[in-house]
């Protein structure tokens, strides 16, 4: 590995604990901002606009205690604007706050657009520019690097693009090291994003130029992307896109855009393999339900589902995959479902039955009973671990771990103490017999407690299984109380998750069913640990 410092071609500047903050839902503790200033550090970002200093007491701590991280790569940035209307730099609280922050850098927003200028900061087009000018010549006089983020800029632009470029000039002029171009708005266009991104690099060639593009129309990529392409060196974005309305140009989708497809390196080579597990980990900080969908990083990304698609991207991935998944952390998942054919099951066959092949009759067998429990509401693409069973029982390779001779079920009202319903189970493993009873707080908790302690004596790996979550879909809800319910349940154990399902037109059933594949398979996945230990 070479010793030499990383060189980005293209400035990731990531926005995530300051207008990422600015999200519906989102509150960063200080705690949490330092953390997620650590793993940005780790994957290579260049700078980390991490907060407002002059808004709040936390953002304020948090640049207080920064200093005592020792980071690899990225520079903090402290975001304020510009001084107020008439005001002197010297005596602005938020330009003092700034100062206060300490960072190497700073992130300055002001006015381009003339009509922002008259009607919302109610002063004169030259006013604004002295605000920009004199701020900007005020942090540089203190020794900052300054970013200045040109707030609508684009809008600006349409509307009058000298007074635009006024302002860019006004803060070029002043020193400002870069100008970051702004689609607060996110309504833009990525052709006028390219043309004007191109005008402005024409303007000013010995400046760097940013890019801020915000997704209200759901093109903050294509947008960002777009001005890179016109010239634009720094990108701005926040991790998993998120940010005000409709969140920000989401980084997990440009840094691998920008890096793998137009050859612009912005992260070291060896970090874009951890982007997957950086954005679950932010989401999960910020405790966010990640999107599986996101291009890149979701965990659909690479999920094949038609027969063909899994068929063609088993002989080569690149048939149905724009990128090797392994570049940025993620991987390929092949979903077994009504929709597949028989390239989607060999891999699960091979893990009972490593001889079959595509043409075995047994393949074709689990393909066309996949398809009927399916038709009958069953969806294996999220219950793998019942899928593996299925497989094993139809191979003739499944030895059930114990008999059911019965169970009953009774409802007790009013409830005692919430134990509402009680289970009795007569079961046998190899001839010896065993009846146990729970009560539990419904029918299907009593159950699970009865079926538990009645296998517990024969398997007491039993007690490691956690139930993580129960899922109740109604699949024909026309059919009233006699509708079909498709159950799921997800569990754990020390080892690993699997989910198991379970349809009926009872939901005791339909839960009995996909809670007894959850003990199988990990009796199942223990005897297979022990084969490899053996
Ligand atoms: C596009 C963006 O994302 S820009 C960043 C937006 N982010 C935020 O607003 C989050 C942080 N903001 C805050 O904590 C608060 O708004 C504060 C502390 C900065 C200011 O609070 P207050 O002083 O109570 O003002 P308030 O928020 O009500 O109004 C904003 C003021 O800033 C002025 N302002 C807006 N943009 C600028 C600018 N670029 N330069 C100078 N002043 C500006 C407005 O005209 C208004 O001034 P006024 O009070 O004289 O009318
Ligand atoms: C500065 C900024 O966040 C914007 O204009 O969107």
């Amino acid at each position: 590995m070479s010793d030499s410092p990383f060189v980005p071609q293209m400035f990731a500047y990531d926005s995530t604990l300051r207008d990422g903050a600015q999200a519906q839902g989102i509150s960063f503790s200080v705690e949490d901002k330092l953390k997620i200033v650590q793993r940005l550090d780790q994957l290579g970002i260049s700078y980390i606009e991490a907060g407002n200093p002059g808004s709040n007491p936390k953002d304020m701590e948090f640049f207080q205690r920064i200093g005592e991280l020792k980071l690899k790569h990225a520079r903090i940035i402290a975001f304020g604007s510009t001084r107020k209307v008439k005001a002197a730099v010297e005596s602005d609280n938020n330009l003092r706050s700034l100062l206060a922050a300490n960072t190497p850098a700073v992130a300055i927003f002001g006015k381009s657009w003339d009509y922002q200028v008259t009607d919302i900061l109610r002063t004169t087009l030259e006013e604004n520019l002295a605000m920009i000018a004199d701020t900007i010549a005020f942090l540089k006089g203190h020794g900052k690097e300054v970013v200045f983020d040109a707030e609508h800029f684009f809008d600006g632009y349409k509307a009058n693009a000298d007074y635009a470029m006024q302002s860019l000039q006004a803060a070029a002029s002043a020193g400002a090291d870069a100008l970051c171009l702004c689609d607060t708005n996110g309504g833009t266009f990525s052709s006028e994003i390219h043309a004007i991104t191109a005008a402005v690099v024409a303007r000013f060639p010995k400046v760097q130029i940013g890019i801020h593009c915000h997704n209200d129309s759901e093109m903050a990529v294509a947008n960002s992307v777009a001005a890179v392409q016109a010239g634009a060196r720094q990108v701005q974005g926040t991790i998993n896109g998120i940010g005000e309305r409709c969140g920000n140009a989401n980084l997990c989708a440009i840094i691998p855009n920008v890096q793998l497809k137009l050859g612009l390196p912005c992260i070291p080579p060896e970090s874009m393999a951890t982007l997957t597990s950086t954005a679950r980990y932010v989401s999960e900080i910020a405790n966010a339900t990640f999107n599986e969908k996101a291009a890149y990083v979701g965990n659909d990304a690479f999920a094949h589902k038609g027969g063909m698609h899994i068929d063609a991207v088993t002989k080569n991935p690149i048939s149905y995959e724009h990128i090797n998944p392994e570049l940025v952390g993620n991987a390929r998942h092949i979903l077994v479902s009504e929709v597949a054919g028989r390239s989607a099951l060999l891999a699960r066959m091979h893990r009972v039955d490593p001889t079959l092949g595509k043409d075995s009759d047994e393949t074709k067998l689990v393909l066309e009973k996949l398809k009927e429990l399916e038709h009958e509401g069953y969806q294996f693409e999220t219950a793998e671990s019942s899928f593996q069973l299925l497989v094993r029982k139809l191979l003739g390779k499944h030895q059930p771990f114990f008999d059911l001779h019965e169970y009953k079920v009774n409802i007790h009202e009013p409830a005692l103490n919430r134990m509402n319903s009680s289970v009795t189970i007569k079961i046998s493993v190899d001839g010896q017999q065993e009846i146990t009873a729970a009560e539990g707080d419904g029918p299907v908790n009593a159950l699970d407690k009865a079926v538990r302690r009645a296998l517990e004596r024969f398997y007491p790996a039993i007690k490691d299984i956690k139930l993580t979550d129960y899922k109740v879909r109604v699949l024909d809800s026309d059919q009233a109380s006699a509708a079909k319910v498709r159950v799921l349940i997800e569990s754990r154990d020390q080892f690993e998750g699997w989910t198991t399902i379970g349809v009926s037109t009872d939901i005791i059933d339909a839960s009995w069913r996909a809670l007894i594949d959850s003990i199988e398979y990990k009796l199942v996945r223990d005897q297979e640990r022990q084969a490899l230990t053996a």
